[in-house]
């Protein structure tokens, strides 16, 4: 069965392990994957005092595994896999590197280094997408490790010996397996246990995800082959002439030419056949620059498809033809079918014997009824945010001023008072933020222990996604809805059915002018970045002043300094610069929001009464504030303001 959907997408790829690992065949094919398996003869000889980590060892040595099989497979086969995957686990423990050992002497020595104390098992995974193009191998390497933290506890003397005499740490990075008998020695471990046994499955998944979500390269995926059975050794692949890794033979492979001399090392070979070639030939194929070049058309193929409803016509998991698909629509059949192809290559629609069915993404997120939908975010974008981004120039042009610019005249009604908007209007931001607020509320509805609150208001709640998974998590706590009336006329249709809605209900009202209903907490869910200084102080010091000693306020936002966490992953850098860009994009065409970094935030909520300030994040785009307030305190009167839509744009 194959559960991680990506991984479907890779079943018609010819996938190769490079490596003679067991577990690793093993994890690997615990995925559904169908892959062959051909070990590596790389020698795992690098310099490990040339790298400046042992992780980037582990990865560098994981990728010569991954590229001397391509290379090799290229040369002997004359047919190139699509991808190759090596990996390479090390332990590391006080700045030395332990691979396996290489006699019952060097394995108790591991050992007794390893015996009552903690230290770190890496694994280096290379992912080489390859491709053949005038008999030259070009390759695309995605690289990652990861680490888990393993204890053992205070072993004898006696068990070290009966240990290695069971001959397990043989072939084992440390001269331990974790998985089996050596799992006794261990007292506890942090991380991903198949991390340590030689595959971390879920970040490769996670890798998996993130190269082929959105858009699948294109390289890779023009190859074509026959199909192969799921499991097939082939160590044998070469041996004419006599087997072993010569570099110039391989790179004659590789690279379409000879190497006079054959001096270079395998690893120099195989990084050349890496195609970062520089020199008189064309610079690399730029794949990724060509890949935002195209970028809005995926996104308005996408925006198409869910105008279309396509997704929702096939969510009854019947499997519909182009032509079905057209009748339904009245239009005729050549274009749909490309609009259906375009949604295969976007991993959004599935292809078997000419029909289509929804993917796993698609039948989550893209049918316009179901719980995690984000069908009503896309529709916004396609109805308003696309046309906004078509006067990006004139915007940028015009810069900000007085009433912002011309298309910020245009873009405020998105934002603005709800009694400005059509009904419409308005229903379709609900359906986009709540998409939306559904996808992170249990997140933060759990960032903090909130059980000890008995009554909540979540002021400007919306469609109540939030209130309902605080309801969920908090089965004591009555949670009120507090917002706009033209706002709340519409909700009724977000309410799902179940036990929560009678710790639910909505409060029309208008958290600037009017009295705030009464609870032990306040939750602001991305107001404050709505507003500027003033009239957050404002709303902040209402909150204050209806706030009872020992209740608090939940502030849940985004902000503009975010690094991602302390010690992030590359990944989670990744992540959050993603969401710095999402955010500087809207700011070429909305009114400038008031991004404020952690620390202001913080600090407005100590300037408001509010003490023992925590914070942590929810998720990859929010951060969540708690402060306590200590004692009663005065509210600041206040001018009466205009009322306005207290949800955020998508
Ligand atoms: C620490 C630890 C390692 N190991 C194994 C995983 C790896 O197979 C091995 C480390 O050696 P590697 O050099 O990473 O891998 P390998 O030689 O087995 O296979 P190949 O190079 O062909 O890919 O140690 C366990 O099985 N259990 C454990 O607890």
């Amino acid at each position: 069965m194959v559960l991680c959907p990506v991984i479907r997408k890779l079943q018609h790829q010819w996938v190769v392990l490079a490596s003679a690992s067991p577990r690793r065949r093993e994890i690997l094919s615990q995925t559904g994957l169908r892959f062959e398996v051909v070990p590596s003869r790389f020698k795992e000889n690098l310099q490990k005092a040339s790298f400046p980590t042992p992780h980037a060892y582990a990865v560098e040595t994981a990728k010569q595994k991954a590229l001397e099989v391509a290379c090799r497979m290229h040369q002997k086969d004359l047919r190139t896999p699509d991808i190759v995957i090596g990996a390479d686990t090390i332990v590391t423990v006080g700045g030395l590197i332990l691979e396996k050992p290489v006699d019952k002497q060097d394995a108790y020595s591991m050992l007794s280094r390893l015996n009552g104390t903690e230290h770190s098992v890496f694994t280096g995974v290379a992912i080489v997408h390859c491709c053949s193009t005038d008999g030259r191998l070009h390759t695309e390497v995605t690289e990652f490790y990861e680490e888990t933290r393993v204890r053992f506890s205070e072993l004898s003397e006696e068990l070290l010996r009966e240990y290695i005499d069971s001959g397990e740490p043989t072939d084992k990075a440390g001269g331990y397996g974790i998985q089996a008998l050596g799992g006794m020695l261990v007292e506890s471990a942090h991380g991903d246990f198949l991390n340590v046994v030689g595959f971390p499955l879920n970040r490769f998944c996670r890798e998996l995800t993130r190269l082929y979500y959105p858009p699948p390269r294109e390289g890779p995926q023009q190859l074509t082959h026959d199909p192969l059975p799921a499991l097939d050794t082939r160590d044998n692949l070469s041996d004419a002439e006599g087997g072993g890794s010569d570099a110039a033979q391989s790179q004659e492979a590789c690279g379409g030419r000879a190497e006079a001399g054959g001096e270079r090392t395998q690893a120099e070979g195989a990084q050349e056949a890496a195609s970062n070639r520089t020199g008189d030939g064309p610079p690399p194929f730029p794949i990724g620059l060509l890949e935002l070049i195209d970028g809005f058309k995926a996104s308005k193929a996408l925006f198409t498809a869910c105008k279309l409803k396509v997704f929702d016509l096939l969510k009854d998991e019947t499997p519909l033809r182009a032509s079905e698909i057209a009748s339904r629509f009245g239009a005729p059949r050549g274009g749909v079918a490309q609009l259906l192809d375009v949604c295969v290559a976007l991993g959004l629609l599935e292809k078997t014997r000419r029909a289509y069915s929804n993917t796993d993404l698609a039948s989550r997120h893209l049918v316009s009824d179901v719980e995690y939908s984000l069908h009503g975010l896309v529709m916004h974008h396609n109805d308003h945010t696309w046309n906004l981004f078509s006067h990006l120039e004139r915007a940028i042009l015009a810069g900000p001023g007085p009433g912002h610019t011309s298309l910020g005249d245009k873009a405020t009604h998105l934002s603005q008072n709800s009694r400005d908007q059509s009904k419409e209007a308005t229903l379709g931001l609900l359906r986009a933020t709540h998409g939306l607020a559904k996808l992170t509320a249990r997140q933060v509805a759990t960032a903090f222990d909130l059980s000890w609150f008995t009554s909540a208001c979540h002021l400007g709640g919306c469609t109540g996604a939030l209130a309902h998974a605080l309801a969920r998590e908090y089965p004591r706590l009555q949670v009120t809805v507090f917002d706009l009336p033209e706002v709340l006329e519409h909700v009724a249709c977000f309410q799902p059915e179940g036990r929560q809605t009678e710790q639910i209900r909505f409060l029309p009202g208008d958290f600037f002018t009017e009295s705030l209903p009464d609870a032990d907490l306040y939750v602001l869910s991305r107001i404050l970045s709505d507003w500027e200084d003033d009239k957050v102080h404002e709303l902040l010091s209402r909150i204050s002043g209806s706030c009872k000693p020992g209740g608090g306020l939940l502030l849940v936002d985004t902000v503009w300094d975010e690094e991602g966490p302390e010690n992030a992953t590359v990944d989670e850098a990744r992540r959050a610069a993603r969401n710095g860009l999402r955010r500087a994009l809207d700011g070429l065409v909305w009114p400038p929001r008031a991004q404020r970094s952690l620390a202001e935030y913080r600090r407005l909520l100590q300037r408001h009464g509010f003490r023992d300030v925590a914070e942590t994040r929810a998720g990859d785009q929010l951060h969540v504030l708690l402060g306590t307030r200590p004692s009663p305190r005065e509210a600041v009167p206040t001018r009466p303001l205009r009322g306005r839509l207290h949800c955020r744009d998508a």
